[in-house]
């Protein structure tokens, strides 16, 4: 796919930083566009509405056409190479497809939800990333796909031994009420998926942030603390943490931003259907369902816990606990 090949050759051209210093890549416009257009050609009923991360105003400023020239012409290679759609986009095409991604989403309607490149950090290293697309209807999440090009196909305890044989690429998807399913990036037929059945938490392992900046690691360090839990972090970027877990290769995944920062809805729809569907559930640290539907940020309490029926109320028990003495610790007596 595109992505894959721009992470293949990618040069410190591609690599852009945005306003609020997060990395941004010709990977990650490009893959907005391609699915912007396609979705906008594949649904013709009703109106078309789409909440994605990316938009077009950097890209609009001096000294931008040549990043802009690189991404027309990935674009148009792409869809030569693909030869399903006969389409040449002129630059004004490809920041008006970007901006297709402006919706501000929300409680009513229909909303496609995107994330054309999830970890990007990551994509930029040569680690996990993932493109993430999910739909709203009426404020909930009804349908998603997580496309995980560099994720061992069969489990991640294959990541770093590369002798295992294992192919790589997973492509994750869900429905409400059906289920979800793998299947690999060279489409092979869907099978079901499910989370793992540990109720131990000693026998549990945990995914989180592959960036230490990502999640407050001395908190989660006391509630797997607390938990009792033995096996070492096993650290991933992007929500290829969901479909890890969903198919049961770890049992929790967890996140605990720094104080101020606002989850936005793309980095967690897809996600998390992939991981209710497949019998887990997804909680904020209150132990609330996560609210899609207040526009392009995600209303929660602090944190995001994602694991399988039998282990959540330990593991929301905990990092209440947790919570609970990092305020006595930090407030004065
Ligand atoms: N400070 C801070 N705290 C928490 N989260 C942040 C922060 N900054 C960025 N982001 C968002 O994290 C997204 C990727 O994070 P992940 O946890 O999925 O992967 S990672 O291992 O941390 O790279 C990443 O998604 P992408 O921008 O799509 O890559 C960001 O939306
Ligand atoms: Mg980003
Ligand atoms: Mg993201
Ligand atoms: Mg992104």
């Amino acid at each position: 796919s595109m992505p894959e090949t721009v992470q293949q050759e990618i040069v410190q051209s591609d690599i852009q930083s945005k306003a609020d210093k997060t990395p941004v890549t010709v990977a990650d416009y490009g893959s907005q566009v391609l699915v912007s257009l396609v979705l906008n050609m594949e649904v013709t009923s009703g109106s078309f509405s789409m909440v994605a991360e990316e938009d077009s105003e950097d890209l609009r400023k001096d000294g931008a056409e040549e990043i802009l020239e690189r991404i027309t012409d990935l674009v148009n290679k792409t869809l030569a190479e693909d030869g399903s759609y006969n389409i040449l986009l002129s630059k004004e095409a490809i920041l008006s497809a970007i901006d297709t991604g402006k919706s501000e989403g929300g409680p009513s309607g229909r909303h496609w939800v995107l994330d054309p490149i999830d970890g990007t950090k990551g994509f930029v290293r040569g680690g996990q990333y993932a493109i993430a697309l999910a739909l709203l209807d009426e404020g909930r999440v009804v349908l998603g796909v997580l496309g995980c090009p560099n994720l061992p196909f069969t489990s991640v305890s294959n990541l770093s031994g590369s002798s295992s044989g294992d192919q790589t690429g997973a492509l994750f998807s869900a429905a409400i009420g059906c289920g979800a399913e793998v299947q690999s990036l060279d489409g092979s037929p869907p099978q079901k998926i499910s989370v793992c059945t540990i109720d131990n938490p000693a026998n549990a392992s945990f995914f989180e942030s592959y960036e230490g900046a990502h999640s407050m690691r001395d908190f989660t360090g006391s509630v797997a603390e607390k938990l009792g839990v033995q096996a070492p972090p096993v650290r991933i970027d992007s929500q290829a943490k969901y479909g890890a877990l969903a198919r049961g290769d770890g049992a929790i995944y967890w996140r605990f931003p720094h104080e101020g920062y606002r989850e936005t809805i793309w980095d967690h729809a897809a996600g998390s259907i992939v991981v209710t569907e497949a019998g887990g559930v997804v909680k904020d640290a209150s132990g609330n369902d996560l609210d899609f539907s207040k526009g392009r940020y995600l209303d929660r309490d602090t944190g995001i816990i994602a694991t399988n029926k039998q282990l959540m109320p330990s593991v929301l028990k905990s990092v209440q606990e947790a919570i609970k003495e990092k305020k006595q610790a930090s407030s004065p007596l």
